[in-house]
């Protein structure tokens, strides 16, 4: 008879006597326990073999229970410390036995729970007494635990209730595992001594099989579906960019429109139309990154001069201007943006997309770059979920309203507020959610209605409402996590990104 190579060497190995285990076979054959398995399977669909399953349990000792086979139980310590100072006569003080039993620190603790426990005697008012026919050498869970060392007893032996002290006071452990053995049949027998022979068999068409014409005369190994394979993933979208989509598609749902602009921008857009004074610990607070370019050139020079007015004098008849210097040099350097507000000025002012009228709602959902220090909240680069609405009259309930809708379709409706500080928003909130592990309050974005300082220069003479909210908090609250990096970085955990799915 011709079988395939795999079942005859797993044949020959098996024996109608003794069953034996798969990974014994695999051991001896130097194959991969899969290649074998596959192998018993096709042998036993031919009634060459039978396979049992079996489940068996292993006990094992701990460190600390390994530590007792050598010293001793501390409770049985105790007992002999005990004997000793005459505790089988009359009580005798703790101290003076535990003293005698030279136990220590935890040991003692352990020696003092399980010693009337287990019919050593007694322990009363600070004294010990010592059960005369109490017997250490037949204690139970040191039977057992010098057995295991040997190896000398399997787990189906030991008393339940031994076993489960042990358990209890993790001396040892219990684990499962399961085992497929194999028999031969009379049938497997049979052929074996009628001689098997190993078939040729090729596993994959090759193009010189192809060429050749050889294909026509090898035989093909058979495939076997219900074999465990390897898992592969695919390519995925990462969890952070479903997340980006999933707030876009919300916005628009919501009737926004995207904004679109450069991540490198002139510290104008970035700061100035924002009315930051050049010299405020403001703009530095952001602590950007500068960038070694030329300066940016095209600025619109009405609109530079609007925004430098409003810097010295502020805006209408009772304005206030910052008392400190403004440099139309300043305002060119080019930093990569802090925040994407740096967009909504772009838009605001007209020069993104010509003249807009109110109402408008507009939101981009974009990187921005900020000097942090590296922890479990802070990058980098991260992710701002950033809008605007811009209508006539404009108050704090609407700002809350569209925060409670937005957040509302995440499953978020804890949502807190906390009056804030912006030089460009006056009143302005920040905004915190709930951590739905940790239950800590974590800050997920920052909001306000624009100052007139702002809205004065573009020539908006409505009210804007706007907001940067941090699109990696959003996914912290989501979905539970606890550190950015998990997401992001050499540190991510990549069973979560492969497995994890953002629902729309
Ligand atoms: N730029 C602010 C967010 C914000 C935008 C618009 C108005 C108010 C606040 C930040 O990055 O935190």
């Amino acid at each position: 008879m011709q079988l395939p190579g795999t079942q005859v060497s797993v044949l020959e190995a098996a024996s109608a006597t003794d069953a034996r285990s798969v990974s014994a076979l695999a051991d001896e054959l130097g194959e991969k326990p899969e290649t074998v398995v596959g192998a018993v399977f096709e042998l036993q669909d031919s009634g060459l073999l039978t396979v049992e399953e079996r489940t068996e349990e292993r006990v094992a000792l701990t460190d600390e229970g390994e530590t007792y086979v050598e010293s001793g139980l501390p409770e049985v310590r105790l007992y002999r410390a005990a004997v000793e100072v005459g505790a089988t006569d009359e009580p005798v003080s703790m101290g003076q036995v535990i003293g005698a039993s030279g136990l220590e620190g935890g040991a003692v603790d352990i020696a003092l729970a399980n010693y009337a426990r287990k019919g050593y005697g007694r322990i009363d008012a600070g004294e010990l007494t010592a059960d005369p026919d109490a017997d250490p050498d037949a204690d139970g869970e040191a039977t057992v635990l010098a057995a295991l060392a040997d190896g000398r007893v399997d787990a189906g032996d030991i008393e339940a209730s031994v076993r489960e002290q042990l358990v209890s006071r993790d001396l040892v452990t219990v684990s499962e595992s399961t085992e497929r053995l194999v028999t031969l049949t009379d049938e497997g027998v049979t052929v074996l001594m009628e001689g098997v022979e190993a078939a040729e068999t090729v596993g994959q068409l090759t193009p010189e099989l192809l060429t050749s014409g050889e294909w026509q005369d090898v035989e093909f190994a058979e495939y076997n579906v219900e074999a465990d394979a390897e898992t592969r993933y695919g390519g995925k979208k990462h969890i952070l960019r479903q997340t980006a989509d999933r707030v876009k598609d919300t916005l628009v749902g919501m009737g926004f429109k995207e904004m679109e602009g450069p991540h490198a921008d002139a510290e104008f857009w970035i700061n100035d139309c924002l009315f930051m004074p050049q010299d405020h610990p403001a703009r530095t607070h952001w602590d950007q990154f500068a960038l070694d370019v030329p300066p940016m050139q095209d600025l619109p020079a009405d609109l530079v001069d609007r925004v430098e007015d409003a810097h010295r004098n502020g805006v209408g008849p009772d304005g206030d201007g910052y008392h400190s210097p403004w440099t139309e040099d300043v305002a060119r350097g080019v930093d990569l943006r802090g925040h994407t507000t740096s967009l909504s000025m772009r838009y605001l002012s007209g020069h993104a997309e010509g003249e807009l009228e109110p109402p408008q709602r507009y939101f981009s959902v974009e990187k921005v770059y900020r000097n942090d220090t590296l922890d479990a909240t802070h990058l980098l680069e991260f992710f701002q979920i950033e809008g605007w609405v811009m209508a006539e009259d404009l108050s704090v309930r609407d700002l809350m309203g569209t925060f409670t809708e937005f957040y509302e379709q995440f499953g978020i409706t804890d949502l807190e507020f906390k009056p804030h500080y912006n030089p460009y928003t006056e009143p302005s909130f920040e905004l915190f959610g709930e951590h739905p592990e940790t239950g800590e309050i974590v800050e997920i974005g920052n909001s306000g209605i624009f100052r007139e300082e702002v809205l004065r220069p573009l020539g908006v003479d409505c009210d804007v409402m706007a907001w940067g909210l941090a699109l990696e908090r959003l996914l912290m609250l989501t979905h539970g996590f606890e550190d950015i990096r998990d997401v992001h970085g050499t540190l991510v955990d990549l069973d979560f990104l492969r497995t994890e799915e953002v629902v729309h």
